[in-house]
């Protein structure tokens, strides 16, 4: 694992955003692995701001979410099909046809089998995370095994507080207790990850994901094994690590 440490979360999403964008420039037929959270919306402004200003180019760029909360409508403001839209696909010129967001609705089972065929039909080029207060990548919770693949989880109580802090204005009883998400054998099979991690609610998770011994209750310690993993932290997420 690669580990780079910056200064503070605008110099991490600005490093993120090079990444992203030399992926982008150097095969304009991309597949890019997204999340949402909070994390990547300032790299997100940034990958908008680059289009507007340098005219690069996601119109044969395909993308594929990580995941989505159970029981909301693509349409519904807290979906993270809405947040992708509102936070970077509005303002980009991607064809809307090559846009992926697990759906949280219908039938789940066949919905989680199609999506499965999907990344095993797209291999991902670069797979772009957060991490979880308690470890989850994408909505993998502490105890998902390492070869799970797209499925329906049950959210922990910490995820739902930490998720109903940021976002549904603090409702927690509006947060779905449900998800969708790729599975981290999922994750693993893309060829590179980028992690961004900041703030120092997240150096306990990032020192597991990286120096801690890789167990399922930390499910970003499966990416100890992966070829080609970045980790970008800012000084507070870092300040755990012994190897900086
Ligand atoms: O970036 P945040 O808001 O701290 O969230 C961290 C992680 O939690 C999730 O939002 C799910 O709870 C992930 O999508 C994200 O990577």
């Amino acid at each position: 694992m690669k580990v780079i440490v910056v200064k503070n979360y605008e110099e991490a999403s600005q490093k993120a955003c090079e990444i992203m964008l030399d992926i982008v420039k150097s095969n304009p037929q991309a597949n890019l692995g997204l999340a949402t959270g909070s994390t990547p919306v300032r790299m997100y402004e940034l990958m908008r701001e680059d289009h507007k200003k340098n005219g690069t180019s996601y119109k044969d760029i395909k993308t594929f979410n990580l995941d989505e909360y159970f029981g909301l409508d693509q349409s519904h403001p807290q979906s993270y099909h809405y947040f992708m839209c509102h936070n970077l696909f509005n303002e980009l010129d991607i064809n809307m046809e090559n846009v992926h967001v697990p759906k949280g609705q219908g039938n789940i089972d066949e919905e989680c089998e199609s999506y499965n065929k999907l990344l095993q039909e797209n291999p991902i080029d670069i797979q772009l995370l957060g991490i979880g207060s308690n470890g989850h990548i994408g909505f993998n919770e502490p105890g998902t095994p390492f070869d799970s693949v797209t499925h329906k989880v049950d959210l922990k109580q910490s995820t739902i507080e930490d998720n109903a802090r940021l976002f549904f204005d603090g409702k927690i009883e509006d947060v779905p207790t449900q998800a969708v998400s790729m599975g981290i054998a999922n994750i693993m099979a893309a060829k590179k990850v980028l992690l961004i991690a900041c703030g120092e609610g997240k150096a306990k998770a990032v020192y597991g994901m990286a120096e801690a011994p890789k167990t399922i209750d930390l499910p970003a310690s499966a990416l100890q094994d992966h070829p080609d993993c970045i980790l970008i932290a800012d000084e507070a997420a870092a300040s755990l690590l012994k190897n900086k």
